[in-house]
């Protein structure tokens, strides 16, 4: 029996140098600087923990999700949607325009390979990016991990005791699993009241957990998306300004949301979303649930019981068949990505918008600019500029000097 391999010599069979940047992560982020590359003919190699492009669409959302901006806010750069898409595609529209994406710059990511540590090396130049089963080098490496990543679990005292099942909205899939139950969402933002929504549907009774104060806005006023009208004010006016008119609209359209138990912020929505990334909700039915009694507001939750209710903070006990995590998600770079200073312990770069999607020896993030494809879009443009003057100075890649 011969003796096992050197560490070094396993690495040696296991890696490869990359002519080209690597890109980690195949949603649309990753995807979008790979065509921008290509279009100027730089190739890439994607690497991808799951086993298929966008997983984020696939396999972690509900199946009635539709986009809640207008299509044009959502496409990528190079290529526009299908002419029949209706304003609001739905998800199987937007995978499907995702897989002719791939399809039409002929990318083809490296599946089931997921990045446990990227660090730069000094001495050779180049990024060492390692996977369950390889080591690749490269002189470029592109976070396209997403700001979805990883979900948020909270902890909630006696949550491990519940007796029913205890799901995050990036597994629910239909209200059809929990039809007639008695429900509790935690968590109102747009997963949180579009779940409860979906819930009604099924004649469950979803109980919605509001522990804090939540922006709700319509998403069309009079036929027209609230966030293209909000986006074109802010051509002539401040966001404070331009905050004040979309919460009178707000209230014109949808009443008074505080007498539902849902407060308002008292920073404006673009402010909040600008300084915090807090998305405000557009509304798609869920508040007429609320009005008519079908969806309950409750105050933060206390504690779950090992008998399967929930107390809350005002004291009021209730009873649950099941609990839905809706409480968002949260980078996962941090846990991956080592020895640089680019990124914040959340996993978010430390620059604001719109400059955030360059570091330093040749790290990039593209997607993390909490303003969904539309920040994408942006990014994937400006870091396939930057990665393709310098690949022109080159040969091949490498630095002729
Ligand atoms: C329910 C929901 C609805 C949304 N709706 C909209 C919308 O209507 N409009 C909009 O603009 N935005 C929307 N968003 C925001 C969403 O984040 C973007 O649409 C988009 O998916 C972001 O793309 P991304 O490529 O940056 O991230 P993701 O789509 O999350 O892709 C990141 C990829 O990286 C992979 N990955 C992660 N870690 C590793 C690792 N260590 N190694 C290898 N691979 C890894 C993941 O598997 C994933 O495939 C929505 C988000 C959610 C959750
Ligand atoms: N149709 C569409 O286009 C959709 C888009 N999305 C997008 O996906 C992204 C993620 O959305 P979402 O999943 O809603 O996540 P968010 O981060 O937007 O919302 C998380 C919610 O959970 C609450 N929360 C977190 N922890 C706790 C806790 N311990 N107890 C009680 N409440 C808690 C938060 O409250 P607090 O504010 O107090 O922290 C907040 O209300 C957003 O950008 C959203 O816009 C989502 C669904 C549909
Ligand atoms: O739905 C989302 O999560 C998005 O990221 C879309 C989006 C980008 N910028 C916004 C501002 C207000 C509401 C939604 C979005």
């Amino acid at each position: 029996m011969g003796s096992p391999p050197r560490h070094e010599e396993e690495e040696e069979a296991n890696s490869q140098f990359v002519n080209g940047p690597v890109i980690v992560g195949a949603g649309p982020s990753g995807l979008a600087v790979a065509a921008c590359l290509l279009e100027h003919g730089v190739s890439s190699l994607i690497l991808e923990r799951s086993d298929c492009i966008a997983s984020l669409w696939q396999e972690k959302t509900y199946d009635r999700l539709k986009l809640h901006l207008p299509k044009h806010f959502c496409q990528l750069p190079l290529l526009s949607f299908p002419q029949n898409f209706p304003k609001y595609p739905t998800k199987y529209q937007f995978i499907s325009y995702m897989e002719s994406y791939a399809k039409h710059f002929s990318i083809g990511p490296k599946f089931k390979q997921s990045v446990s540590r990227a660090e730069y090396d000094f001495v050779t130049g180049l990024w060492r990016v390692q996977t369950q089963d390889s080591v690749y080098y490269s002189r470029w490496l592109v976070v396209a991990t997403g700001e979805n990543a990883e979900p948020v679990i909270p902890e909630i005292p006696g949550m491990e005791s519940f007796p029913g099942p205890v799901i995050h909205t990036s597994v629910y899939k239909s209200g059809s699993e929990f039809r007639n139950q008695r429900v509790l969402v935690v968590g109102c933002g747009n997963s949180g009241m579009e779940v409860s929504l979906d819930l009604c549907r099924y004649n469950a009774s979803p109980h919605m957990v509001v522990r804090n104060s939540v922006h709700v806005l319509p998403r069309e006023v009079f036929g027209l998306s609230t966030f293209a009208i909000a986006i074109e004010l802010l051509k002539w006016l401040p966001i404070k300004v331009v905050d004040k008119l979309l919460l009178l609209v707000a209230n014109f359209t949808l009443g008074s949301t505080e007498r539902l138990g849902l407060r308002r912020p008292k920073t404006g929505p673009i402010e909040l979303k600008n300084a915090t990334g807090k998305t405000p909700v557009l509304d798609v039915g869920a508040l007429s649930q609320i009005k008519s009694g079908r969806i309950e507001v409750m105050e933060g939750v206390r504690e779950i019981t090992r008998r399967g209710s929930a107390k809350f903070m005002d004291g009021q006990e209730k009873e649950f068949d099941s609990i839905i995590l809706a409480t968002g998600y949260k980078s996962n770079v941090p846990t991956w990505l080592k020895g640089t200073d680019f990124f914040t312990e959340v996993g978010m770069p430390k620059a604001p918008f719109p400059n955030g999607w360059k570091g330093e020896n040749g790290l990039y993030a593209v997607g993390f600019t909490r303003r969904g494809i539309l920040g994408t879009s942006s990014d994937a443009v400006n870091i396939a500029r930057d990665i393709v003057d310098q690949w022109r100075t080159t040969t091949n890649g490498w630095k002729s000097s």
